[in-house]
């Protein structure tokens, strides 16, 4: 991959927290007062990736894996431990003005928008801080607005808005200045089936059109599904797989179900006889219904197929492929991506020596507590829709706003 493909190129990137250890009881507390004593929380962990220009790419992991952070890092707001990284041709702390007008970011559970000022007028704020010139930024409104049916909602402040309303406010915020890259962090979290479907839509239309790079986390595995042509994931801070979420599913997933509508009734024997030697299992759901489970070390789905369909009169087949939903959570609770010893041998990038350390706080879902960060300028926008004091709240909302593909990488 040459340098003008890449979008985002990040090398060994790491980032600590210290947090102030409290001290048990009232004589612990007074000590505190005193004497303050802190930990280090490793929140990302010497990760390396690369993602072309025009990727969609999802990065994913449980509460706390540090997929926060490290949007946090590439979009500017955080400064690393260590590590390099760069993003659209800048190191997004180090050159924020230029940087901010590269990208657009969403972040699901705050908002860009002023609260309590019309949602265009929001827009306008947000034309001046990236220098759009009015021209551009007309066309664009039009085109957004049109896309993201926008039209009753301009006028209207954005506290009046529901959240699938504001959300799709947020969404043409953030590409106003026509960013190449997009940071998108739980953008569908708490909307509607009907409306995540429609920002599906309209993410891949946009990546389609103008080739617009797009990282995006979610725990939303159906976002990634309809999005997503590479995923990486993370798990304490280290990045346990990076390739396409079918090779994960091969690799992951168990089998596959076949199931059968037969003409006429044929019974179990007669089923297991003519499949005999294929190490398959079948059930049947009633006379007329048979399911036949083909693990991946068995036959392939063909020879079972092949062997059913040319023996009994079947009306209808249906293949059940490998849940990702139950895939993903599997790998979140083994901790780790690494292939089954059923599955193809994995391409490996050998083990991570900083690996469920302890450090991590998994499962809280939230941070805080921890020392404050310096955290690189201030953003136009309002925090009003979620305040909840991470980095003491002075995270820049629009100004901060978002490994090659092939075979997984599996680590
Ligand atoms: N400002 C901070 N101070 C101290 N620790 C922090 C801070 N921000 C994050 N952490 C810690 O870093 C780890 C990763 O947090 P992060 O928010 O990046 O995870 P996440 O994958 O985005 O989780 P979620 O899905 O819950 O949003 C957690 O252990 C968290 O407690």
């Amino acid at each position: 991959m040459t340098d003008a493909s890449i979008a985002i190129k990040v090398q060994n990137l790491r980032k600590q927290f210290r947090v102030q250890k409290n001290r048990e009881g009232l004589k612990g507390a007074l000590r505190d007062l005193f004497k303050r004593e802190y930990t280090e929380v490793a929140a990302v962990k010497d990760i390396s990736f690369t993602i072309p220009k025009g990727e969609i790419c999802g990065y994913i992991g449980e509460n706390g894996a540090g997929k926060s952070t490290t949007i946090k890092m590439l979009t500017g707001i955080l400064v690393p431990t260590s590590g390099d990284l760069e993003v659209g041709g800048y190191v997004p702390y180090k050159e924020r003005e230029k940087f901010v007008r590269r990208i657009g970011v969403v972040f699901g559970q705050r908002s860009q928008l002023w609260w309590d000022i019309g949602v265009v007028e929001s827009f306008q704020l947000l034309r001046k801080v990236y220098r759009v010139p009015e021209a551009e930024y007309r066309q664009r409104l039009g085109e957004l607005t049109d896309r993201l049916q926008l039209g009753d909602l301009l006028h209207r402040p954005v506290r009046k808005l529901s959240l699938g309303q504001r959300m799709r406010c947020e969404l043409a915020a953030s590409l106003l200045h026509n960013p190449d890259i997009l940071f998108l962090d739980e953008p569908t979290i708490g909307l509607d089936i009907v409306v995540k479907t429609e920002i599906r839509e309209f993410l891949k239309q946009m990546n389609r059109q103008y080739g617009t790079t797009i990282l995006l986390t979610t725990h939303d595995l159906q976002d990634i599904e309809a999005l997503c042509t590479r995923v990486i994931m993370l798990d304490d801070g280290n990045i346990i797989y990076d390739g396409n979420l079918e090779e994960l599913k091969t690799r992951w997933g168990k089998g596959r179900e076949i199931t059968f509508r037969l003409h006429e009734p044929v019974s179990l024997d007669t089923l297991n006889g003519l499949t005999e030697g294929l190490g398959v299992t079948w059930s049947k759901e009633n006379e007329l219904a048979a399911s036949v489970w083909v693990p991946f070390e068995a036959a392939p789905v063909s020879v079972v197929l092949s062997r059913v369909v040319g023996a009994v009169e079947v009306g209808d087949v249906s293949i059940l492929e490998p849940n990702t939903d139950d895939i993903v959570r599997e790998i979140y609770k083994s901790g780790s991506a690494e292939a089954r010893s059923d599955s193809p041998a994995p391409e490996r990038s050998g083990p991570d020596p900083d690996k469920r350390d302890g450090n991590g706080e998994s499962g809280d879902g939230g941070h805080r507590g921890g020392v404050e960060e310096p955290e690189a300028g201030a953003g136009p926008a309002s925090d009003a829709a979620n305040g909840d004091g991470d980095n003491g709240g002075a995270e820049p909302q629009t100004a901060v706003p978002a490994g090659s593909k092939g075979a997984g990488r599996l680590a």
